[in-house]
């Protein structure tokens, strides 16, 4: 079998580094190469719910980052089909990227398929509270086909300063990645009118936090 090539630009990450510097959220189309978002596509859309667990609770009593409502299904994502491991390797180079060019210092990186089925969505949030988490930068890759405004499901990001004000609107279209820093970015899902499918992930960094180390997921 021959491994998908994760990267069809010559320079991918040069878009994605200016971004995070400058604003500390990035939204980008065409990030990863269309082979790659469709093996991926097809890997969760294969997954049926009974797989997948119904999303709501944080990690554990003291990691809980989750105060608002959410409906959607997720599973964590391992490196068992080629898809997912030129993904995660994918996702290794952008890690190793910010660390050479922002010395942002990220030790790993966690992320889940998510699945909105019809009606579903995310409250306002945010991924980390100051020096509760080790989750530093988030990102979202959408995985969705033919999405159109009516679908519903934007991703809304809203200022690090001013949390009533709306930086953007994001329909969760075929290959778009967002970025933001865990710890600012309040954002919220819109209800979905339809199966919305995408990978949510944290770098993070390799603080203990209250002399506990940080699990995974
Ligand atoms: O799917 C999205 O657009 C955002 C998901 C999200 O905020 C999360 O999983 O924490
Ligand atoms: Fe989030």
């Amino acid at each position: 079998m021959t491994a998908i090539v994760p990267f069809t630009s010559a320079s991918p990450f040069d878009k994605v580094m200016a971004d995070i510097r400058e604003k500390g959220w990035s939204v980008t189309d065409g990030f990863f190469s269309d082979e790659l978002i469709d093996a991926l596509l097809l890997d969760i859309s294969e997954i049926d719910n009974a797989y997948m667990k119904q999303a709501g609770v944080g990690r554990s009593s003291d990691h809980q980052v989750v105060l608002n409502r959410r409906s959607d299904y997720i599973r964590w994502i391992d490196p068992v089909t080629p898809a997912r491991k030129s993904f995660l390797d994918a996702m290794l180079e952008l890690r190793l990227e910010f660390n050479r060019r922002l010395f942002m210092g990220l030790w790993d990186y966690e992320a889940h398929f998510s699945r909105y089925e019809h009606g579903a969505f995310y409250e306002k949030h945010v991924d980390a509270f100051k020096g509760k988490s080790n989750r530093v930068l988030s990102t979202v890759l959408y995985l969705n086909e033919d999405w159109s405004d009516a679908d519903g499901g934007q991703l809304v990001l809203f200022d690090e300063h001013d949390e009533s004000k709306k930086i953007g609107q994001f329909a969760p279209i075929k290959g778009r990645l967002a970025i933001f820093l865990s710890e600012e970015f309040p954002h919220e899902v819109l209800a979905s009118q339809r199966t919305r499918h995408s990978i949510a992930g944290w770098f993070r960094v390799n603080n203990s936090i209250q002399n506990q180390v940080d699990p995974d997921q």
